[in-house]
């Protein structure tokens, strides 16, 4: 009798707008009409992500995170949630990024998570709400800038990984 339960291994996908938006959004200029500005100097992508902070008499909060870069296959720890505010991860580095996501409100099944793997330019808002494991770095440390909820209330909740072990695997690249 194999009293504990088999590792789950999910295959990391690539990040895309359209297969993170039940999870929040993904920031990035493609697909994203520019606008000029500084006389042309520059171009400006206007309103890339949905920042929700305002629950509760919350306020928007700026952090920097150095987060230590994790090899393949990446064995999640935990899950959380962040019920009063929604919250970005930028990239202020080159290296990919693997974000694991799950739907709905109540704890999900652990076949329910799905991962995403982030390239260069990209970074991602979660939702309100919305359960992922803390951010995961690859190939080297990274440095992130946060934008998320700073404000009374509880608004963080974690849950340990729902049914046993799971593994996140990234395709070896192309
Ligand atoms: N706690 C914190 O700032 N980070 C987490 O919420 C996370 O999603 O990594
Ligand atoms: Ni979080």
């Amino acid at each position: 009798m194999n009293s504990r339960a088999e590792t789950h291994v999910i295959e990391a996908e690539p990040l895309t707008a359209s297969a993170f938006a039940p999870y929040g959004d993904v920031i990035e200029t493609a697909g994203h009409e520019a606008v000029p500005m500084n006389q042309g100097w520059a171009r400006r992508y206007h309103d890339l992500a949905d920042v929700d902070v305002t629950d509760q008499q919350g306020r928007v909060q700026i952090s920097l995170a150095h987060v230590q870069a994790e090899e393949s296959p990446v064995a999640l720890r935990l899950l959380e949630r962040h019920p009063l505010g929604s919250q970005i991860f930028m990239p202020l580095s080159g290296h990919p990024f693997l974000v694991v996501v799950a739907g709905g409100r109540e704890a999900p099944p652990r076949d329910a998570l799905r991962a995403f793997v982030g390239g260069y330019g990209q970074g991602v808002n979660y939702h309100k709400g919305i359960w992922h494991h803390p951010m995961i770095a690859l190939e080297a440390d990274a440095d992130f800038l946060i934008v998320d909820r700073q404000g009374p209330g509880a608004n963080c909740e974690e849950i340990p990984i729902p049914d046993g072990p799971v593994e996140i695997h990234r395709a070896a690249r192309p």
